[in-house]
């Protein structure tokens, strides 16, 4: 579509060139749907070399005597101060654990309940499981091994990553976290029936297993997600390794009965800690790969800073003179964001913008490219079609007297503009909408660096050295996109979209003007453009 933003009618242009092909291209490549990583269910067994659970040992706080009526063999050696039925006995094993102390944490467990929220129920039809609370478990490196690293190392840096890898959480975001939530025993026969987990605390997205090392078979997840269902089973090697499980909290799950030997796992619950943003989700597949998609926007990226496309260039035919397509592009984004936001730069980004910007930048650093933040404007005036509405209005209630007039049996059903006083039906002041677009334009603002700084200034310190008069300066208004056709991505961004703001004027209507219609549009954009196109672009977004 042409626009006026261009600044000129398409009376006084004529292109010069071929259509150059980047806009669309880049476009198409930056349109991809980058968010599939992941699936909905993760599991792997840790390597004897990688040692998951080597040099470490499970210590288990075992509750007070007096609460727990089926505490079998806790006794310790150094036994009672009498009265005090108290016991706070720590029991510390080893890893694999062997049966002799399974039995023995079993002694201080209970039986699982499952349910939802505060009703909880134990039916071990459904579910047959011993637990302990996590705030009783704790996994420590074993005093021998003393340069052995702390258990939440092992999460942090072997669990987390493969879990967030495996579901596909983008990495952008601040790495969720794991809360110790139970410690699940599974004797012979031990299982739980198919079932969703439910969200124990706000943020949480998934379910994390830790498979601790314990000679067991059976026993296997079965997961279900979309309709189709996998097993996960880590009970081949579960006698020396560790193994993690994880699945987000929609997958149906089901643990089968354990044959023989124990599965004792550490259920964590994974929780999203970005304040503010959405909580991960498992996004369905897109039949391209991310490597494909990721190698389209290289090429293109590889093209454009070899100046293997072309620039478009019109001539004007009145003056002589000639317009350049300015060489950067501003893609919309799928949120919005604030100003403010935009100062926090990249860590302003929600969702899939953070997934898809934290994809593009080493391709675009790699080949010289500047990223940029800013927000887009877009604004598109016309006539009302309020002079129609109105019109139509004064014939509904026309017809409506004339009905009436049939009804009542009075003579005439015709009604003449004498006998039907449209002034007095007031206005019409239904909805309205544009039927003629006189003008559209878009402005830029904001302009801000993946770090957040304004573009065009030095640094921070130099801003506060800036006298008033060139702070003021600084402070960048709004500036109106030239060739904005050209320049924004994906074309017509706001072809579908509801204005965010309305302004409507129009002058009664006994005059024969239609009223004034503007539509207002606001998106937030990514800049891109080459390093070495970064003077000519700066005045161009910054009006400085
Ligand atoms: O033991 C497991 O692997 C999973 C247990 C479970 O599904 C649960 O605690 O909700
Ligand atoms: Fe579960």
């Amino acid at each position: 579509m042409e626009n006026e933003a261009s600044g000129h009618s398409t009376a006084d242009v004529s292109e010069e060139q071929e259509e150059t092909d980047l806009g669309e291209e880049l476009s198409s490549a930056l349109s991809a749907d980058f968010d599939f990583l992941g699936k909905p269910y993760y599991s792997r067994t840790y390597t004897a070399v990688e040692g998951l659970c080597d040099n470490y040992k499970l210590k288990i706080d075992t509750v007070r005597v007096e609460d727990v009526k089926d505490v079998k063999d806790v006794k310790d050696d150094e036994d009672d101060e009498d009265d005090e039925a108290v016991k706070d006995v720590k029991l510390e094993f080893a890893f694999p654990l062997h049966e002799t102390y399974v039995k023995k944490i079993i002694a201080s467990a209970s039986q699982a309940p499952f349910g939802k929220g505060e009703e909880k129920k134990v039916d071990k039809e459904v579910r047959d499981t011993w637990e302990i609370e996590g705030s009783r478990v704790s996994i420590e490196p074993n005093f021998s091994y003393r340069g052995t690293r702390s258990w939440s190392h092992q999460l942090e840096f072997y669990v987390l990553p493969d879990v967030c890898k495996g579901l596909g959480v983008p990495l952008t975001m601040a790495s969720p976290q794991l809360e110790l939530y139970k410690m699940l025993i599974y004797e012979p026969g031990g299982h739980f029936l198919p079932h969703q987990d439910t969200q124990k605390t706000d943020g949480m997205f998934a379910t994390v297993v830790v498979v601790l090392p314990s000679q067991h078979s059976g026993g296997e997840v079965h997961v279900t997600h979309a309709g189709s269902t996998a097993v996960l089973d880590v009970s081949s090697d579960s006698k020396e390794l560790g193994s993690v499980l994880a699945w987000y909290t929609d997958v149906v799950h089901e643990v089968k009965p354990v044959k023989s030997g124990y599965r004792v796992a550490l259920s964590y619950n994974l929780i999203h800690a970005t304040p503010n943003k959405p909580v991960p989700v498992f996004k369905t597949p897109n039949p391209l790969t991310d490597d494909e998609k990721t190698s389209r926007l290289r090429t293109v990226l590889e093209k454009w800073s070899k100046k293997e496309y072309e620039f478009r260039t019109v001539e004007i035919q009145r003056s002589g003179g000639e317009v350049k397509q300015p060489p950067y592009y501003a893609y919309t984004l799928g949120h919005d964001y604030s100003a403010r936001d935009l100062s926090t730069g990249i860590q302003c980004l929600k969702g899939s913008d953070a997934h898809k910007i934290s994809l593009i930048l080493p391709i675009a650093k790699e080949n010289g490219f500047r990223l940029g933040l800013a927000n887009l404007k877009y604004k598109r005036s016309g006539c009302a079609d309020d002079l129609y509405r109105h019109e139509e209005m004064i014939e509904e209630l026309r017809e409506e007297e004339r009905q009436r007039r049939i009804a009542a049996g009075e003579a005439e059903e015709s009604i003449g503009d004498d006998d039907f006083d449209a002034d007095a039906c007031g206005t019409y002041s239904g909805p309205i909408s544009m039927i003629n677009l006189d003008e559209e334009k878009y402005y830029i603002s904001n302009v801000v660096d993946l770090d957040g700084k304004a573009l065009g200034t030095v640094s921070s310190a130099q801003d506060e050295e800036a006298d008033g008069r060139k702070k003021k300066k600084r402070k960048i208004e709004e500036v109106e996109i030239k060739h904005a056709h050209w320049t924004v991505l994906p074309p017509d961004p706001f072809r579908d979209a509801e204005p965010d703001e309305e302004d409507y004027h129009h002058e009664g209507y006994m005059g024969n003007d239609p009223g004034d219609l503007t539509y207002w549009y606001a998106r937030a954009v990514l800049i891109i453009y080459h390093e070495r196109d970064e003077k000519e672009i700066v005045p161009l977004l910054t009006g400085n």
